[in-house]
């Protein structure tokens, strides 16, 4: 039996847990049919370690989570803690988890199934054979910029501010992610921002573009800003290989590239640091969706993106290509069967739940070996 693989379990809070909950599924069927050996451990994030620490993610979960070989995140938040203050706030703890582990190289890609070219509101020729990854800058920018708050003004009134702030070196190391993506990829980034607007995004242009002509020029380089960014997307998405991008517009148009595969419960997420001193590389998965209240709770969700998220755990912190393939194979031959969620339902199709998808794809896993 090969080393034990440390994964720490994060299921949050809404659908979290139930989305996870397939995940493991996957995890005893790979320690029972490919002699994997893991060692599962699991922690609280988000509103569930609010309600019994009062803290959205303690030290002690921060300590395992930079000690496992990867984590495995589900979602936080809900409205049940929207008046919770702030740094206490379920989403307070998956950032304090990116921010400590230093996972600055958020990957995001957004990839259109065969079967499910008709689930997107855009028309097929548009989606179909998509294929693009979005480099999201994650431990910097207006996440995490200083100062920020909300303060009485002099006159009168009030001020409420946030602060954008890239140093070049954080510029530069996402900048390289995202070049060595395109290198094994389609060759080409489009570097995003707001040069024409913001002094960081100009910043940001001129770091990228210093940075390409030195290293990449191999690569093909194009800038754009994020407005039309979001507005190209949505018109011919296929022009896009990578895309690099700050922390909030990735945000954004990491949640709009989800639309054209379909829905939000199919975009999967790996978030990595750098080499630290010992050649470890910190990592942590989750599904770009949230914890979805409106549906939480009645094995509604689609644990799709949970179950791709892991895919790629596999694939980068375990080293285990052939059984990332495998699970990505089963979702393929599992969506092109027709097993559908709602959330990607066609007409004609009938919707099951989440515990059942995760089922039909351990039966196709059975199948395929
Ligand atoms: N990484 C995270 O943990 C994360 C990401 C985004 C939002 N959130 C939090 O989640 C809470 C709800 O946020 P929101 O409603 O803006 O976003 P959301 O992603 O939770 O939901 C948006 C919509 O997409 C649907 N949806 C999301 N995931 C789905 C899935 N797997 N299957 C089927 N449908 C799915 C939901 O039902 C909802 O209609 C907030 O507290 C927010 O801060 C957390
Ligand atoms: C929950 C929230 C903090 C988070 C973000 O804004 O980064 C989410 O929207 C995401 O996309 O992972
Ligand atoms: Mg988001």
């Amino acid at each position: 039996m090969s080393d034990a693989k440390n994964l720490l379990f994060l299921p949050g809070d809404g659908i979290g847990p139930e989305v996870m909950g397939q995940v493991r599924k996957i995890i005893e069927w790979l320690t029972k049919n490919r002699s994997v050996n893991f060692n599962l451990s699991e922690g609280l994030v988000g509103g569930a370690c609010y309600e019994a620490h009062k803290c959205a993610v303690t030290d002690e979960t921060v300590q395992d989570a930079m000690d496992a070989d990867a984590v495995m995140l589900g979602a936080v938040g809900g409205p049940q803690w929207d008046n919770v203050e702030r740094h206490a706030r379920p989403e307070a703890g998956l950032l304090r988890l990116r921010k400590e582990m230093d996972l600055f190289a958020n990957l995001r890609p957004a990839v259109v199934f065969d079967a499910l070219v008709d689930s997107s509101t855009l028309k097929n020729e548009i989606v179909q054979g998509l294929d693009i990854m979005i480099l999201r800058e994650l431990t910097s920018g207006v996440y995490f910029g200083e100062p920020r708050g909300v303060e009485d003004l002099p006159g009168g009134g009030q001020k409420g501010f946030d602060t954008q702030v890239y140093t070049d070196a954080e510029i530069i190391r996402a900048a390289h992610v995202a070049f060595d993506l395109a290198k094994k990829r389609g060759g080409k980034v489009h570097s995003v921002e707001k040069a024409n607007v913001m002094e960081s995004g100009k910043f940001w242009r001129e770091v990228v573009t210093k940075l390409h002509a030195e290293q990449y020029s191999d690569i093909k380089l194009e800038h754009m800003y994020a407005d039309n960014c979001a507005m190209q997307l949505v018109r011919n998405p296929k022009q896009f290989d990578v895309i690099l991008t700050d922390n909030l517009f990735g945000d954004l148009l990491s949640d709009c590239a989800a639309m054209l595969t379909g829905s939000l419960g199919m975009l999967p997420s790996a978030s990595l640091s750098g080499k630290d001193e010992n050649g470890k590389v910190r990592a942590m998965y989750e599904p770009v969706h949230g914890s979805a209240p409106d549906i939480a709770g009645q094995d509604l969700a689609n644990p799709l993106a949970t179950i791709l998220s892991f895919s790629m755990c596999l694939r980068y912190s375990f080293n285990m290509a052939a059984e990332a393939d495998l699970l990505d194979q089963g979702v393929q031959n599992v969506l092109g069967a027709g097993v559908r969620t709602g959330d990607i339902m066609q007409d004609g199709m009938k919707a099951i739940g989440c515990a059942a998808m995760g089922d039909a794809l351990i039966a196709e896993l059975d199948k395929l070996v």
